[in-house]
């Protein structure tokens, strides 16, 4: 495991400069038949079917992925209390999506040093650094009203409503065993302030990133520009990598433009497969008129624009991240031969 502040940073030194994150996992738990219309969303495999979960995590593995992400997105505290959880149970699943993801982990290391995962054919891949974020999705994502897309709470929510609502979740995870915290899908400046001032209060000590969402390419959901956002980000020691998930891929280029004008930290991108979220219907719709489907051919371009951190979020499969693997791989190797 990775400790500390030099997590993302020991990470792209390994790798060579890039790194694979991992790709939807809800998505990719209801591709596989279960059934997350429930407030807790993909936690609620956390009790219902962990194999599914551990499954996932692998299949991501073995795409290529350096990095995956916890079930705990949707895991709330407050979420689980409303299900007639208890606080030391909801405590218990917190953890538990960590060690899911650290048994697939386990697991993929074992299979993959007695060779006996043909898929591995790249001898690079068996050393390849792998790392487990633990999710923490907005306020927003709790209240599955959809306001994670439109990040607005409303006057009633404040800074503190939000750092009491997130805190006890935060501490959890941060004793779980995982590398670093994945502070997912933040629709709003005053979301990313809350995090930021738990990191700092709690004394957290593994890393964290900060990953927002937009639906304009110029701010974030709310409507608060992604450099004020990403200015906090920055601002925070222990954000180590900060950037935008859950987004269509025609919007990334010009957001890690935006973000590399107020930071020097790595810039992370797992966009979503550009359908948009309907959350009346519960479902997605393929939007018209812009080809985001085939988002592995803007890959090059994220990269060249300086995200050193790609994956996919929600409807994107392992086949996506087998392809941003082999594409960032086969431009690292171009790259070697020009510049050796
Ligand atoms: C709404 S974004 C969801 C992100 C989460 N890591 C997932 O893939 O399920
Ligand atoms: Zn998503």
């Amino acid at each position: 495991m990775v400790e500390s502040s030099a997590a993302i940073t020991d990470l792209l030194r390994q790798c060579g400069g890039y790194a694979v994150i991992d790709g939807g996992l809800a998505t990719e738990l209801e591709r596989h038949g279960a059934d997350l219309n429930d407030p807790l969303w993909s936690a609620k495999c956390l009790m219902t079917s962990p194999h599914l979960i551990r499954r996932v995590h692998l299949d991501y593995l073995e795409a290529g992925a350096n990095i995956i992400i916890s079930a705990s997105y949707q895991a709330t505290l407050q979420g689980f209390v409303a299900k007639g959880i208890s606080r030391e149970e909801g405590e218990a699943l917190l953890r538990k999506s960590v060690e899911i993801a650290r048994e697939a982990r386990d697991i993929y290391c074992d299979r993959a040093s007695k060779g006996s995962w043909d898929v591995i054919g790249d001898p690079k891949a068996l050393k390849r650094p792998l790392l487990v974020a633990a999710s923490v999705g907005s306020y927003g994502a709790y209240l599955a009203d959809g306001s994670e897309y439109s990040g607005i709470y409303g006057d009633a929510v404040t800074l503190e409503t939000l750092k009491d609502f997130h805190r006890r979740r935060v501490q959890v995870l941060a004793d779980s065993g995982a590398d670093l915290i994945a502070f997912e899908t933040i629709p709003n400046k005053l979301e990313a302030m809350a995090y930021a001032e738990i990191l700092e209060e709690e004394n957290i000590k593994i890393p964290a990133w900060f990953s927002f969402n937009s639906k304009d390419g110029i701010n974030v959901v709310s409507g608060d520009p992604i450099s004020d956002c990403a200015a906090i980000a920055d601002s925070c020691d222990r954000v180590v990598a900060v950037g935008i998930n859950c987004t269509a891929p025609r919007y990334i280029d010009g957001l890690v433009r935006s973000i590399k004008k107020v930071t020097t930290k790595p810039i992370l991108i797992y966009p979503n497969s550009g359908e948009t979220y309907d959350p009346d219907r519960k479902e997605w719709v393929p939007t018209t008129g812009v080809a985001d489907g085939d988002f592995v051919s803007y890959v090059g371009k994220w990269h060249d624009s300086g995200a050193s951190l790609i994956g996919g979020c929600c409807r994107t499969t392992p086949n996506t991240i087998r392809a941003i693997s082999k594409s960032l791989s086969s431009q690292q190797d171009s790259l070697d031969f020009v510049a050796p």
